[in-house]
């Protein structure tokens, strides 16, 4: 896939999910043919949050993941920097606490969080490294980060296959249904400049995490991401 480098101007990022928030779960539902139903279970699973730890759930959008923490007795903190994602998702789950914040500049202390999730939300961070060294600060040392994120299918023929669907049939059906169609190109090509399972090892190393693996879902198509902060370490360490 190509890598070119994608302008990801923070302002415009949150204007378009500002944009496309109101329907944007029952987007995602037909878009993914329900799979992101499969996803957010394994990103839970792969969590392992326990009743009464704090969790971070980091652009977190409407709060679907969140709404499952909380219902599994999670203290679970929503973060996004989109307005209108936020709303939407207060309209919903008013029980849940959403706070606007950055991930490049999170308003949480140092090691505030036994466990900080974020779910196709790191590929939209600029930069990423940026935003996976708050992550780092805000989780107390031999605490754990689970990231999913869509990915590259190791096996080139389902990658094509792949690519074949993106651009044939999930964005000019999202366009077509979508009040921002544009928001749609740029899924497309942010999922297609997004590096694959070993780039994104490689940024979380750079960040400061270790402990760093992954696992496939759905032949590659997202890639559930893991890592812990060392128990040991300097709440500013890999932040350089
Ligand atoms: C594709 S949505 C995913 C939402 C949710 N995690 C889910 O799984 O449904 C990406 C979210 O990331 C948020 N986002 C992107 N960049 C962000 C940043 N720098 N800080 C906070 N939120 C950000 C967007 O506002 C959007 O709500």
């Amino acid at each position: 896939m190509p890598r070119a480098q994608l302008d990801k101007d923070p302002h415009d990022v949150a204007g378009m999910f500002d944009d496309v928030a109101r329907r944007y779960d029952l987007t995602n539902d037909v878009l993914s043919l329900g799979m992101d139903r499969l996803w957010r279970r394994a990103t839970l699973d792969a969590l392992g949050a326990r009743p009464g730890e704090r969790v971070l759930d980091l652009a977190a959008g409407t709060g679907t993941s969140s709404a499952d923490l909380a219902d599994d007795g999670v203290d679970v903190v929503s973060c996004d920097f989109s307005t209108g994602m936020v709303a939407e998702g207060k309209r919903r789950r008013p029980d849940l606490a959403f706070v606007a914040g950055d991930a490049t500049r999170l308003p949480f202390a140092d090691g505030s969080f036994d466990a900080v999730t974020i779910s196709f939300g790191l590929r939209n961070v600029s930069p990423a490294v940026a935003g996976l060294s708050e992550m780092l600060r805000v989780t107390r040392p031999g605490g754990r980060l689970v990231v999913a994120e869509f990915s590259t299918p190791p096996w080139a023929p389902f990658e094509a296959l792949y690519g074949f669907y993106l651009q044939t049939f999930l964005t000019p059906l999202a366009k077509a249904v979508s009040s921002n169609p544009e928001a749609y190109d740029y899924l497309e090509e942010s999922i297609r400049d997004w590096p694959d399972q070993l780039g994104v090892a490689a940024l979380l190393h750079e960040a400061g995490w270790r402990g760093v693996g992954y696992r496939n879902l759905t032949g590659g198509i997202v890639a559930l991401h893991r890592a812990r902060k060392i128990a040991t370490e300097n709440t500013s360490a890999g932040r350089g």
